[in-house]
C-alpha cells in the first residue's frame, strides 16, 4: 500500500517555487524527507495535511486526496511542526489532553493516551509542570506527543532533531526508530542534517530548491563501496608496502588501510601478505557510501 503518492505537486508563492513538479511514491515505514533550508519541505508538509493549496499536480496521503479531504487526512496523520508553537503556561499533560480532546477523543481516553505517550516520549513527573521552563529537548518531545495522542497511521515530524545537543538527537531519532518498527506508525521525517537520517530510514527523498533530486530506499541509496577497510594490530607499514608491491591499490587512513577492491584477488592479496608477514589481522570491512556523499554527488551533477 502507498502511503504518499504526489504527481507533479507543486507550490509557488510570488517570487518563489518552493515546490517543483514533485512526483514520488514512499511505502509503509520511516520515510526521510532531506533537502537544505529552504528547500520546500515544510512547504510540503502541510499540503500533504491539506492546509495549503498546491498551485498545480495531485497527491494522496494513505490513499486520500489533499485537495478534497484534507480534514480526514489530519483525523489519520499527526504533526508535529518544525517552530516552537507550546503555550508556556500549561503543563504538557494538560496540551496534550487538551489535542486528544480536540482529535475527537473522549476526556477520560485522552487522559489515558496522554499519560501513555508523555510515558512513551520519555516524560515523567516534569509532565505536569509549565511548559515555559523545559528545555529545547523536552520541548520537542511534547510536540511528538501530541503529534501521536490520537492513534495515528501517519506522523509527519518537521525538523525533530532541531536545536538537541548529540545525545538528545540520539534520543529523538531512536525514538522516531521505535515509532515506525515497535508502534507500526508510519513516519515522514525531515532534516537537512543527511547523515542522521540515514540511521533512521527505510526510504529517503531528496529535494533541492523544490525540485526532486533522489526518492529510493536507503539501501540503495548506500551501495556498498569497492573499497576495503583492513586494520592489523601492528605492522601497518609493512603491509602497506606488500600489499602494494602485489599491485594493489593502498591508501593509509589512521591506523587503517583502504584497499581498492579489483576483484577477488584483493582478498587473496591481503590474506596472503598478512599470513606471509605474520600479522594479526583485526579488521578487514567493506565500506557503505554514506547519503551524504550521495547526495554532494547528486547535487555537483545537477
Ligand atoms: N507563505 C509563504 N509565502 C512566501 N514564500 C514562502 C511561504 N512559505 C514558504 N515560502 C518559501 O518557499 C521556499 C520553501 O520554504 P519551506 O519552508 O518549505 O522550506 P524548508 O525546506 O521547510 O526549509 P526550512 O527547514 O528552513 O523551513 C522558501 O524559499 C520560502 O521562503
Amino acid at each position: 500500500m502507498h502511503i504518499l503518492v504526489t504527481e507533479g505537486l507543486t507550490k509557488r508563492f510570488p517570487g518563489v517555487t518552493a515546490l517543483d513538479q514533485l512526483t514520488v511514491t514512499t511505502g509503509p515505514g520511516v520515510t526521510g524527507l532531506v533537502g537544505a533550508n529552504g528547500a520546500g519541505k515544510s512547504t510540503l508538509i502541510k499540503m500533504l495535511l491539506g492546509l495549503l493549496p498546491p498551485s498545480s499536480g495531485r497527491a494522496q496521503v494513505l490513499g486520500l486526496d489533499i485537495a478534497t479531504q484534507g480534514a480526514q487526512i489530519r483525523r489519520v496523520v499527526g504533526y508535529m511542526p518544525e517552530h516552537d508553537c507550546l503555550p508556556p503556561d500549561v503543563s504538557a499533560t494538560e496540551l496534550v489532553v487538551h489535542l486528544g480532546q480536540m482529535s475527537g477523543l473522549p476526556r477520560t481516553a485522552s487522559r489515558e493516551r496522554a499519560a501513555d505517550v508523555l510515558r512513551h516520549v520519555g516524560l515523567y513527573e516534569e509532565r505536569y509542570r509549565p511548559i515555559g521552563g523545559y528545555s529545547t529537548g523536552m520541548k520537542q518531545r511534547v510536540k511528538l506527543a501530541q503529534a501521536l495522542v490520537h492513534d495515528p497511521q501517519l506522523v509527519f515530524l518537521d525538523e525533530p532533531t532541531n536545536g538537541l545537543d548529540p545525545q538528545g538527537r540520539d534520543e529523538m531519532l531512536a525514538l522516531i526508530r521505535r515509532i515506525g518498527s515497535e508502534f507500526g506508525i508510519s513516519v515522514l521525517v525531515t532534516s537537512h542534517l543527511l547523515g542522521e537520517l540515514e540511521r533512521v530510514c527505510d526510504h529517503v527523498i531528496v529535494i533541492d530548491s523544490g525540485r526532486l533530486l533522489r526518492s529510493s530506499a536507503i539501501g540503495d541509496f548506500t551501495q556498498a563501496t569497492s573499497v576495503l577497510t583492513v586494520e592489523v594490530e601492528e605492522g601497518t607499514d609493512a603491509l602497506l608496502a606488500k600489499l602494494t608491491e602485489a599491485g594493489q591499490t593502498v591508501t593509509p587512513q589512521g591506523r587503517a588501510l583502504l584497499v581498492k577492491v579489483d576483484g577477488p584477488g584483493t582478498y587473496d592479496a591481503i590474506r596472503d601478505a598478512a599470513v606471509e608477514l605474520e600479522l594479526c589481522l583485526t579488521r578487514l570491512e567493506q565500506g557503505r557510501q554514506r547519503i551524504e556523499d550521495v547526495f554532494r554527488e547528486e547535487v555537483a551533477g545537477v
